[in-house]
């Protein structure tokens, strides 16, 4: 039966946000039959009282290549996200405007949409997948589905209609009906060929500066910092922009009392969920209370959310943004609430401790390189702020305090998406606990 070969499935499956907790019930919400042996399905997935819904392009009567990983899910049915014969009904759909049973495709306004492009699944590490049309488009499949419009599409829509210098450009969105409520399913923008995200780039310094075992970090071949500091040129210029194109506030201080008292309670469920961080749980704890001793007005705005060097590109011209969906994971609400944009600030930082780390975890020389490490994150963390303020980024020195305490919020998320998604990987965030900058 369906149900029963589709839970066995998702579990593998990289953006399944569910791993480790039991399937107790899987329900299919919606079938639509978009093309012959082509269905978009809508899921719920309940598991220990809570429910997660999910889409799936199902491909039916699967072809004998698609009889295997990592499109098969099981007897004749399989990811039709893999069938460039079937993902052109897509590119079509939104060319042309239809409308499929509850399924609207769109095309922004003024733009054409090249429908003789073929598909192919990018292989990255992804909450979502995306498929790449020539190297001319990507269209992002949102797998998790959450009521609402996604943010991605709303910031860089507006973003676009600005002439936005650091986004790739949106080309349309698949959308339905979920709750009552006009819901993203997938969006399509310009592919960025000839780049490098910042994740691979950085890795490439990272690397460099290990072979090296007799240069500094400023010296090594790889070295990244003058890109960081560009990089933080970029992140200020997107921040004006999305100031500019959304409603920004100024929060009282009884609200940054109130906004480090929620990350208390994050950190506690992270506590709950990954004991290991109890002890350390007090570096957190100081770093917020002391938050709530200096609070004082904090301008805020929409930001990206979800700020690292994998959502990050490097062209041949320029950095480029994207991602703007906030956390996966958080309703929509709070991903589209206004932010301090430090938020992002101290999401980019945080990635740059990831990158120098995380090659250390099974290195031969792990314990003499770790000081090389530290020395390469606090180069590049610092060329990053220097190029934020450069940007005309607001950053003031009394913001360290806030910067530090964002950082750890932003940790303690991560220890519990590691701890879900790559346990190996553990190590990285808790160490941010045992670092006292
Ligand atoms: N417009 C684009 N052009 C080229 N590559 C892209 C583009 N958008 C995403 N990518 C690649 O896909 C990866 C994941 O994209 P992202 O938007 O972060 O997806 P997710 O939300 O699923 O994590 C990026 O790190 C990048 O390598
Ligand atoms: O890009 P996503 O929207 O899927 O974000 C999620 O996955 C990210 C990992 O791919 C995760 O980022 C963490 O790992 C990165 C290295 O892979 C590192 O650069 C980031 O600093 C770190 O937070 C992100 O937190 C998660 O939401």
């Amino acid at each position: 039966m369906l149900t029963e070969l589709l839970t066995g499935w998702i579990t593998h499956q990289r953006w399944f946000a569910g791993k480790g907790r039991p399937i107790d019930n899987l329900v299919v919400d919606s079938d639509v039959q978009l093309a012959p042996r082509l269905r978009h399905v809508i899921i719920s997935v309940h598991q220990a009282g809570a429910c997660d819904r999910y889409q799936l392009l199902l491909g039916t009567d699967a072809p004998d290549e698609y009889r295997f990983k990592p499109a098969h899910i099981g007897e004749d049915y399989y990811d039709a996200a893999y069938d460039a014969d079937l993902t052109c009904v897509l590119l079509t759909g939104m060319a042309e405007n239809r409308d499929l049973g509850p399924l609207r495709f769109r095309h922004l306004d003024g733009v054409e949409i090249n429908t003789s492009l073929r598909s192919l699944v990018l292989n990255a590490e992804q909450s979502n997948t995306s498929l790449v049309y020539g190297d001319t488009y990507i269209c992002k499949l949102f797998r998790r589905l959450t009521p609402g419009v996604n943010p991605e599409l709303e910031i860089v829509t507006a973003l676009a209609r600005r002439d936005g210098t650091h986004i790739a450009r949106p080309y349309g969105w698949i959308e339905t009906d979920l709750d009552g409520e006009p819901t993203t399913l997938a969006m399509t923008q310009e592919f960025l060929s000839n780049s490098n995200d910042g994740w691979a780039l950085a890795l490439t310094s990272v690397r460099d500066l290990y072979g090296t075992l007799e240069c500094s970090a400023s010296e090594a071949g790889g070295d990244f910092s003058a890109e960081s500091f560009r990089l933080g040129v970029a992140t200020a210029q997107v921040h004006h922009e999305l100031a500019a194109a959304f409603p920004v506030d100024v929060i009282e201080s009884q609200e940054v009392k109130r906004m480090v008292e929620e990350f208390g309670r994050r950190l506690a469920v992270a506590v709950a969920e990954v004991p290991e961080l109890r002890e350390h749980a007090h570096v957190a704890e100081e770093a917020y209370q002391r938050v709530s001793e200096v609070a004082r007005e904090m301008p805020v705005q929409r930001v990206h959310g979800d700020y690292h060097l994998g959502q990050v590109m490097r062209t041949p011209t320029d950095w480029i943004i994207l991602d703007f969906e906030g956390e996966p994971g958080q309703p929509i609400a709070e991903r589209r609430a206004l932010a301090s944009p430090l938020r992002d600030v101290a999401g980019m930082l945080r990635s740059f401790d990831y990158a120098a780390r995380h090659l250390l975890a099974d290195h031969v020389d792990a314990d003499e390189l770790r000081p090389r490490a530290v020395e390469w994150a606090e180069l590049n963390r610092s060329s990053f702020l220097a190029g934020y303020s450069a940007g005309g980024g607001h950053l003031r020195a009394e913001d360290a305090v806030l910067l530090r305490a964002l950082e750890l919020d932003k940790a303690a998320y991560e220890v519990v998406y590691e701890a879900r998604n790559r346990p190996t990987w553990l190590h990285i965030p808790m160490a941010a606990f045992q670092l006292d900058r």
